[in-house]
């Protein structure tokens, strides 16, 4: 169900947000959008959810056609994953924050019995995918190296691209497919399905998308900055410790911090307090690194929401990337 319990006017002036509906990106996206402190309550069925405290509207679709909504303006924000936008063709759509959720590759896959070991075999050949763009492109550019981007101009391309909407591991079991262009995380699917992979088009995670011309760019700001609060806030821990002054360059080695460390002395002459934000994934061996080099009292606090400040640029122009 979409519109029909919603007058356009209970949108008006409600910036929209996309989200996706179901699949991969689903719970992921209502966490950040939680942790964003968005409060909305999503009626049964419904695609459309207001939120409670921010003049804001949910839009809940497929992840394929996020980007087209958002790329048309038709939503000022979205979530999904960086592959859709970039099957989506559109220009028109900013990707502003990598969200760190969503991570695989789309890669190229053919039975794991055969005998084709590189892509180039497959030129001429039947490709099944649900990312057509994508992989008539990466052929595309196999067969102008194979043949010159003059021939593949004059004789059109070789490779034959079939689109399906899903269980695309299936097409060469099928005899529908010679090889095929599919995305792949732990490659449980993959190997269930007697595929091996043979080449990478393109490694993807989950984004936040502002269309070009967002109805409110000062709101679009504020929900951009609080997501990259949550983002920041998972991937760092705060840890303190306590050290002597001679110490000091030693351990400013081992943990320079997110933007430099916090250091105030303490009332015992020549020792100091530290106070540094670390990655999660490093904390282990960072404290032991620490404690190898004279740190005392080492602790690790975990970070429920963090903001990094004004944005330097002007408002409708913030665009934090690299969160990954
Ligand atoms: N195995 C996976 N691991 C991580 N992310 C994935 C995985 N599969 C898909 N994704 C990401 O999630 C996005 C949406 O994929 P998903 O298959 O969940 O879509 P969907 O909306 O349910 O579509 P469909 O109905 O076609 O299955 C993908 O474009 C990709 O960015
Ligand atoms: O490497 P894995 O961890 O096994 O994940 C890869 C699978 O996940 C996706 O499909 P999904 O399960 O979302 O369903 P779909 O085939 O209907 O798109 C993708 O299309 C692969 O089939």
């Amino acid at each position: 169900m979409f519109l029909s319990d919603f007058t356009l006017d209970s949108l008006d002036g409600r910036l929209l947000m996309a989200v996706p509906k179901k699949g991969r990106l689903y719970e992921a996206s209502l966490t950040l959008l939680q942790g964003s402190d968005i409060q909305f309550h999503r009626h049964n069925r419904l695609d459309i959810a207001l939120c409670h405290n921010l003049p804001i509207a949910l839009v809940f679709l497929g992840a394929a056609d996020i980007p087209v909504f958002v790329g048309e303006g038709r939503c000022d924000l979205g979530i999904t994953g960086q592959d859709q936008v970039a099957e989506s063709r559109t220009g028109h759509v900013e990707e502003i924050l990598q969200l760190g959720f969503g991570k695989c590759k789309l890669q190229v896959q053919v039975p794991a019995r055969g005998s084709i070991a590189d892509p180039k075999e497959l030129i001429g050949k039947q490709v099944v995918s649900s990312f057509t763009n994508l992989s008539r492109e990466y052929f595309r550019q196999l067969e102008v190296e194979a043949f010159g981007a003059e021939a593949v101009e004059k004789d059109g391309m070789k490779t034959v691209m079939k689109y399906v909407g899903g269980s695309v591991e299936a097409a060469c079991a099928l005899g529908v497919a010679d090889g095929i262009v599919d995305l792949v995380e732990s490659g449980e699917t993959m190997k269930a399905a007697g595929l091996k992979a043979i080449s990478t088009v393109m490694d993807t995670q989950a984004v936040l998308i502002r269309s070009k011309t967002p109805r409110n760019p000062e709101l679009a700001d504020l929900i951009l900055s609080r997501i990259h609060g949550v983002i920041t806030a998972k991937k760092y821990v705060l840890c303190t410790y306590n050290i002597r002054r001679a110490l000091l360059p030693k351990v400013h080695e081992i943990t320079p911090g997110k933007r430099a460390p916090t250091i105030t002395t303490l009332e015992e002459e020549g020792w100091y307090a530290i106070s540094v934000m670390v990655e999660k994934k490093e904390i282990a061996e960072v404290m032991d690194k620490l404690e190898a080099a004279g740190a005392s009292d080492i602790l690790v606090l975990q970070i429920s929401n963090s903001r990094a400040g004004k944005p330097t640029s002007p408002s409708s122009g913030l665009q934090i990337n690299g969160t990954t």
